[in-house]
């Protein structure tokens, strides 16, 4: 079968940074290659920032929009213009391509994210090449990515990827920020994420002029991408043709090595994709339980809730200490959880009114930290 590649471009690299238009040579070069892989056999996905700042060039605004309004309305003008843009030199190459907008909401149900994960399937077997970027004009807070390398480390896992490149403005990851310290050590491989300590990276929340989320959300996408078996590539956008040199093996950039690629999807989904309602707080047994007994969480072993949630939503996990354990999916809310915390399983009839369900998480429903990479 062949490989599958995700490859993101940060505003940094698609806009020029003196001027803020867009950065054509850089453009062309990324076209002509991804075409070339496709045409090699790989299927090819494209993640692209870029609306808001296409936008904000078109429309002559000098500043980065500050309110939310001014953003989705700024988004709007620029991701048409960048999609022409896209088209025009795609079909010079007779590559054909699709637009695909997303939000976190899209995803959240579980239908949602099988049926866009059908829909990329499909859109791959047409030898298209889709390119993706969040839904800026709709996105609401709470359902946001509120970034592209999240998003495309999502996007990398649900079409399981082979390889997730993130080209940014650096050419690879230091320990420090290089802008701001010149001694900054550059960092070739991570074979864990665990070493990213060791080398005692730092990155502050330092990003270029448009960019949105800096190296923090790079190295997030990472974590993400590898827990899902995908081998993850930092490096310069500036030459996009370097990403066949390391298809070939070339050690350009910082890789991250792919951690085994989980077997559950479902897990990834809740621990990836939802978004935490809430959180429950557990006693040192129930702590015990389902960190090293695989067994589902019981009301009995939950000392504190917290949050507005509803039944099935996701909710973080944590011990005493509040640090967080696992994660999963609720068979009772916010409400009825406050009712029966601490008590046995028999008593929540009584307590309720109705028969609810035996567990407050089913195990099928439950991730710990140690199964998967939570965010
Ligand atoms: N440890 C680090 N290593 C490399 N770059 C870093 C580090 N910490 C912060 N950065 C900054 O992150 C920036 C890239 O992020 P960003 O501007 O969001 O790019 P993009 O638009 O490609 O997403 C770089 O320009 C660099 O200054
Ligand atoms: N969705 C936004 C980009 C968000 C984002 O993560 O930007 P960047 O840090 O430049 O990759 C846009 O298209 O402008």
């Amino acid at each position: 079968m062949s490989q599958t590649i995700v490859v993101k471009i940060g505003t940094s690299s698609l806009t020029q940074s003196a001027t803020g238009h867009l950065a054509l040579s850089t453009l062309a070069t990324l076209v002509e290659t991804l075409t070339g892989l496709q045409n090699q056999g790989y299927r090819v996905v494209l993640v692209s920032s870029g609306a808001v700042g296409v936008g904000r060039d078109r429309l002559g605004l000098t500043e980065r929009p500050r309110t939310i309004a001014l953003k989705q309305a700024v988004a709007a003008v620029g991701q048409g213009r960048l999609m022409r843009v896209y088209d025009d030199l795609f079909s010079t190459l007779k590559q054909p391509i699709a637009q695909v907008l997303l939000t976190r909401g899209d995803l959240v149900q579980r239908n949602g994210y099988v049926n866009v994960y059908n829909t990329f399937q499909q859109l791959l077997k047409l030898g298209v090449i889709p390119i993706v970027n969040e839904n800026d004009t709709v996105a609401v807070d709470e359902l946001k990515f509120g970034d592209n390398d999240t998003l495309s480390a999502l996007v990398a896992s649900l079409v399981e990827a082979d390889w997730l490149f993130l080209l940014t403005d650096v050419d690879r990851l230091y320990s420090a920020d290089p802008r701001e310290n010149p001694n900054a050590q550059p960092i070739s491989l991570v074979t864990n994420m665990e070493q990213l300590e060791e080398f005692q990276v730092k990155t502050g929340d330092s990003r270029s002029g448009w960019g949105t989320g800096g190296m923090i959300t790079k190295i997030e996408a990472a974590r993400i991408a590898t827990g899902s078996g995908v081998r993850t590539v930092i490096t310069e956008g500036k030459f996009p043709q370097n990403l066949e040199r390391i298809l070939q093996g070339e050690a350009i950039g910082t890789q991250f090595e792919p951690q085994n690629r989980p077997v559950n999807a479902r897990k990834h989904w809740i621990a990836n994709v939802l978004v935490p309602m809430g959180k429950i707080y557990l006693d040192a047994g129930a702590v015990r339980a389902i960190s090293q007994g695989g067994k589902s969480l019981l009301a009995a072993g939950i000392t504190e809730v917290e949050g507005g949630f509803n039944l099935q939503d996701s909710v973080q996990i944590c011990n005493l200490d509040g640090q967080e354990i696992a994660r999963g999916l609720v068979n009772y809310s916010q409400g009825e959880l406050q009712k029966i915390k601490g008590l046995h399983s028999d008593k929540i009839p009584e307590i309720l009114g109705y028969e609810g369900a035996d567990t407050v998480i089913h195990r099928d429903n439950l991730v710990v930290s140690s199964q998967l990479s939570i965010t």
